[in-house]
């Protein structure tokens, strides 16, 4: 959905799902599943790229900047009573091995944030011991299943983290407290964030750019992860503009 000043008047018009991305990179891949053109729509602080059913929004690295640019285009459509039916988190991200490779692909069916919470005498502590918020928000099973099917995704758990993972301790910590986590990325539990306060329903899609573990920039495959994304996308298009919003499992 995006609100436009006409002639000093509003007008709407309705788009029914939302893709986040963290950078352009990862918006044009996912716009390169789609036939022609998109159309640039200015919002505060971003720019939407409408591509026939889904508006493309590159938000920003990190939980923050994608809460803030999700939370913008959630509440423009809203407002203008043309709300989302679905947001979509997109783009690359790391894999734990062997489960999720470099070039495969990852469907969340529960988006985590992994450090969100305090360390103690005991160990890290997630902000739901300390009485606070939410750890963890779960897509629509049903349609996560749909998606791993059409597109090979794998369906798990996909961390959210402040910072990338940069040594074989670090993944190891996390893989033990998340047994389920098949990928991180940066972006996932801030457009859930986002979404919840609007009842919209949320997905996470990655593409494994590069393994979990010891850093080794030079490593990351982001040309093949961005060529998985695009595949992706053309694979489940079909899948969300079928799926029944009124049976939202
Ligand atoms: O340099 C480029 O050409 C380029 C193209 C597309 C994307 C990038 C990014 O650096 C994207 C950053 C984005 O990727 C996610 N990500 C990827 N790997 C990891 C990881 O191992 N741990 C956490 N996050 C990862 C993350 O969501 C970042 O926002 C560059």
């Amino acid at each position: 959905m995006v609100v436009q000043a006409r002639e000093g008047r509003l007008t709407t018009s309705g788009t029914p799902f939302l893709v986040a991305t963290a950078v352009p990179a990862e918006r044009d891949a996912v716009a390169r599943a789609f036939p022609g053109p998109a159309r640039e729509v200015p919002l505060p602080g971003a720019v939407l790229h409408r591509t026939g059913a889904f508006d493309l929004l590159a938000v920003g690295v990190g939980p923050a900047a994608a809460a803030a640019g999700t939370a913008t285009a959630l509440t423009a459509a809203a407002l203008a009573g043309a709300p989302y039916r679905l947001v979509v988190s997109a783009g690359i991200g790391g894999g734990f091995a062997p489960a999720a490779p470099v070039g495969s692909l990852v469907v969340a069916d529960e988006i985590t944030v992994a450090d969100l919470g305090a360390e103690t005498p005991d160990g890290f502590v997630p902000v739901t011991g300390l009485g606070f918020g939410t750890v963890t928000h779960r897509p629509p099973e049903a349609l996560v299943r749909d998606i791993a099917d059409v597109t090979g995704a794998r369906p798990g758990t996909v961390l959210t983290v402040s910072t990338v993972t940069g040594s074989a301790e670090r993944s190891a910590e996390l893989l033990a407290r998340h047994p389920r986590a098949l990928a991180e990325a940066m972006e996932g539990f801030g457009v859930a964030e986002a979404a919840a306060p609007h009842g919209t329903p949320v997905l996470e899609i990655r593409a494994v750019s590069n393994p979990i573990g010891p850093r080794d920039r030079a490593a990351w495959r982001i040309g093949d992860a961005l060529a998985a994304l695009t595949g992706a996308f053309g694979k489940l298009a079909p899948v969300l503009e079928r799926w029944n919003t009124h049976d939202p499992r």
